[in-house]
């Protein structure tokens, strides 16, 4: 078994509406999955340890002895205390990589086959865990952030093309329909080469893990083994990811179109197939049907493909685009002599729960309707939408009919391939369209970090496994730290957690705490008195309110050079 924990502050979205702000808490991961969290005070990491088990791996007593002496003698600083902190550790043998994170390795009951620690996950991974009986190796990682860092859950890309990238920054001048004929298609015929596809491949998964993108919807190209290389290389580096091999059967280039309609069928059977269980929502990477557009699929393909979605339980996930351009509007509803865009989809039996629609610019009151009543989500790609000058996406109407949105960055209609670049345009588009139409409100704080992390979840369809930190969702999270000058961070806007104990007196620090599981969030410390509880809630809203502004300049002024750690189901992957 192996267990994290994460000890230090974290901000994340409880709902589109709500960003909660927790100035300090310990996580336990287990497994890759949040196993409990305790919001408390900094103090209070002995009582939790205490409490969980975990003492000897937080080694708190002279930690917390020595810190609370520190605080008798005000004229120590916070580099001093965190010295202190680790040459306790250094004492009982734990070790301290560069980033300082602390293993604890501790092994039980092991009499077999010693040498063996290191197959563990191997050994688990291929079913034999019984052979393990009776030696099974307990690993304990301790995270401490440093004073100015946080904890904020992992980015998702709801739309992206993993075969653009290297014609990112090119074409801005096209709009769509010249933009696929002249640039995208002649690149995405490349990928008939393996070698080709690799080398872009690697960096493309390198590159938005690096930036955060911590989960991410591809669509590939029509080539079923480099379609599956890219799967391959996602599971390899760790990142959740969605892969769709695209369909396109008409209206695309002799030398870039499936030969007929079946064989895209078939050729869709066969990418399937490297998947050992396709539908599985535990799987971290995942087929998605990706019919292109309606424009480059027949009728029969796209009625096919909702038949292959529908012979899986649960069915199959699809992507598609819908509604970007005007000219695309028209010629789709031309070719399906159908009143509107959404309809041809709906038509085909391909517009559901799990059907996620790119872009969605043009789309008419009753489109909207339709998407809601058969709950399939939207990836906004404002970057895109600009950079090919498609239109503003209505974002708010789409939220307020309680349509799931979640961010694409829609490389390489959009040049940027961070999902924070994407998040910044997303609000620019709002605001401009709120400045055309009096009484207009424009997306909230709030509602655009959702987008990015709870929201893009639910477009995918794993609000239940990720998208925030509650305990039984995976553990897919950044480390951020602030380095930008943007993010400088004044003394006195220093997260005050070395302050251990001010304002207490000898009486509250003998006393046991109990925590309480609040609903609002807010730390549920009782059995404290009077004192020491009023002065707990200042100090919650002074640091929340840091903590607040921290995440605030992270999130419009930072990058992938504020970036720690990025964790995907438990495994540190950058
Ligand atoms: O932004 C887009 N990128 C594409 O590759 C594409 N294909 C169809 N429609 C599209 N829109």
């Amino acid at each position: 078994m192996s267990q994290q924990i994460f000890i230090g502050p974290y901000v994340h979205s409880i709902s589109k509406d709500k960003i909660e702000y927790v100035p300090f808490s310990i996580i336990s991961v287990v497994k890759g999955k949040i196993e409990w969290i305790e919001k408390c005070h900094p103090s209070q990491l002995k009582e939790v340890g205490e409490r969980y088990g975990i003492l000897k791996y937080l080694n708190i007593p002279t930690h917390t002895k020595k810190d609370y002496e520190i605080l008798e003698q005000d004229e120590l600083d916070v580099d001093h205390r965190r010295q202190l902190w680790h040459e306790s550790q250094a004492q009982d043998g734990l070790e301290e990589d560069e980033d300082g994170t602390l293993h604890v390795s501790t092994s039980t009951k092991r009499s077999i086959n010693e040498e063996k620690d290191d197959d563990d996950d191997v050994l688990s991974q291929s079913g034999k865990q019984e052979e393990h009986i009776g030696l099974e190796r307990v690993e304990v990682e301790v995270i401490r952030l440093d004073d100015d860092e946080f904890l904020c859950p992992g980015l998702i890309d709801t739309h992206t093309h993993a075969p653009q990238f290297p014609n990112n920054g090119l074409g801005g001048s096209l709009q769509l329909l010249e933009w696929l004929e002249k640039l995208t298609f002649p690149e995405e015929k490349k990928y008939e080469d393996l070698d080709y596809a690799k080398r872009v491949y690697e960096r493309v998964v390198e590159r938005t893990l690096r930036s955060g993108t911590t989960t991410s919807c591809y669509y590939a190209t029509i080539h079923v083994e480099s379609s599956v290389l890219l799967a391959r290389i996602c599971e390899r580096r760790g990142q959740r990811a969605f892969i769709g091999k695209c369909n396109m059967d008409r209206n695309s280039p002799p030398t870039y179109i499936e030969p007929s309609t079946s064989s895209s069928l078939q050729s869709t059977h066969e990418f399937i197939s490297h998947f050992p269980s396709p539908s599985s929502p535990t799987s971290l990477v995942r087929p998605i049907l990706t019919p292109r557009f309606a424009i480059s699929c027949t009728s029969a393909l796209l009625h096919g493909l909702s038949s292959i979605s529908n012979s899986y339980s649960p069915p199959l996930p699809i992507q598609t685009h819908l509604s970007e351009n005007p000219s695309e509007v028209e010629l789709a509803k031309k070719l399906y002599n159908s009143s509107t865009y959404t309809e041809i989809y709906h038509s085909h039996g391909l517009l559901r729960k799990g059907t996620i629609l790119a872009h969605c610019v043009h789309l008419e009151p009753s489109e909207r309707n339709l998407i809601a009543e058969c709950g399939a989500g939207v990836s906004h790609c404002p970057t895109s939408n600009i950079n090919l000058l498609s239109g503003s996406c209505r974002v708010v109407e789409l939220l307020d009919q309680g349509i799931p949105v979640g961010l694409g960055t829609d490389c390489s209609g959009g040049y940027s391939i961070g999902v924070l670049n994407t998040l910044r345009d997303a609000s620019t588009v709002s605001r401009c369209l709120a400045f055309g139409e009096k009484g207009r409100r424009w997306l909230s704080v709030e509602e655009l970090f959702a987008m990015a992390t709870l929201g893009g979840a639910e477009v995918c369809g794993l609000q239940d496994r990720i998208g925030n930190f509650q305990v039984g969702k995976e553990f897919d999270a950044l480390r951020i730290c602030p380095t930008s000058p943007g993010m400088w961070v004044g003394e006195e806007d220093k997260l005050d957690w070395s302050d251990v104990g001010k304002g207490f007196n000898e009486q509250s620090h003998a006393q046991s705490f109990h925590f309480s599981k609040s609903e609002n969030g807010a730390m549920g410390v009782s059995g404290i008195h009077g004192d020491a509880k009023g002065w707990m809630k200042e100090w919650e809203e002074k640091e929340k309110e840091k903590l607040k502004k921290r995440f605030e300049t992270w999130l419009w002024t930072g990058d992938d050079r504020d970036l720690a750690g990025v964790w995907v189901r438990g495994r540190k992957v950058v």
